[in-house]
């Protein structure tokens, strides 16, 4: 796979060419939308709702953007002109952004591969969210294609994150270093096409994963509405090349009256880190 095709390059690229590590969320919240049409709060938003709202948002982040993480739930919940409003929203996407499909799948591989058939060949995506709890054969119909990415769920941001995620091996180690071993070693036998999710509320967690998997690119939610620390996740998740990591940032953005100055001042505080990270020779 070369790398103009293959994703990490080209999220990296995307990363350099707008000096940003900030993924911006799509998550068209019902209480967001209020704010930018005439539905009042007892009224569901309609597609064109939604689709204005995420238009505004697109524009108002597409220079900083690394990539866009649309979250399928809030589309799904339109009901069938929801998906179809999905993959129209993606198309209008510039092709040098990624776009991270946020599905959070995981099932059988047979049915995985309806699944990755319905994120990148209807949808269009180029990398997607995934559950690892049904083990490698749910992964692999994701990650077949080297063009394409998924980003496992390895440590979330919510509190429940540590009901099963941090319960403790035989080895006496979390459960969520077993998952980033795991996805790490099945991402070197396909493409270099495996990332992690590790929500950057649990900082002891982004640096314990980055310890066990010095590469791999991590995927860290939980900035601004789930009160996440920035610069301390950041100073534990990155790489000391200030990359492997992409921080996706939802409410935090599209609940702010300036859209536009809450995405940049955001990239400014992450670029900061990244900066101090790799004159500060963190790590050597
Ligand atoms: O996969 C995700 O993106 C994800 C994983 C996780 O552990 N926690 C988490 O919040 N997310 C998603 O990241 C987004 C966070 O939104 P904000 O909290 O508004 O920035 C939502 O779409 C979540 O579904």
């Amino acid at each position: 796979m070369s790398d103009s095709t293959a994703f990490f390059p080209r999220l990296c690229a995307r990363i350099r060419a707008v000096d940003s590590i900030l993924c911006i969320g799509l998550d068209p919240h019902t209480s967001l939308l209020n704010k930018t049409t005439s539905a009042d709060s007892s009224s569901l938003p309609t597609a064109a709702d939604v689709e204005a709202f995420c238009d505004g948002l697109i524009d108002a982040t597409l220079a900083v953007a690394c990539c866009y993480k649309p979250n399928v739930a809030f589309f799904e919940a339109l009901g069938g002109p929801g998906l179809e409003l999905l993959a129209k929203l993606i198309a209008k996407i510039p092709k040098d952004i990624p776009v991270l499909l946020d599905c959070k799948r995981g099932d059988i591989g047979s049915t995985a591969a309806a699944y990755a058939t319905a994120s990148y060949h209807h949808l269009k995506a180029d990398a997607v969210t995934l559950s690892p709890y049904m083990g490698t054969d749910s992964i692999v119909p994701f990650i077949e294609d080297g063009s394409k990415a998924a980003f496992v769920v390895c440590k979330s941001s919510n509190p429940g994150s540590n009901d099963l995620q941090a319960l403790a091996m035989s080895d006496g180690r979390p459960l969520y270093l077993h998952v980033a071993r795991l996805c790490e070693r099945l991402g070197r036998t396909h493409d270099n096409n495996v990332g992690l999710v590790v929500g950057a509320t649990d900082c002891e967690a982004l640096r314990r994963v980055r310890s066990e998997c010095p590469d791999v690119w991590i995927l860290a939610p939980g900035i601004g509405a789930q009160g996440g620390d920035l610069k301390e996740a950041l100073t534990a998740g990155l790489r000391p090349d200030g990359l492997g990591m992409i921080m996706p940032v939802s409410r935090a953005i599209s609940r702010a009256e300036d859209m536009r100055g809450a995405a940049e001042e955001l990239r400014q505080q992450m670029n900061a880190v990244r900066r101090e990270v790799v004159h500060g020779g963190r790590m050597g």
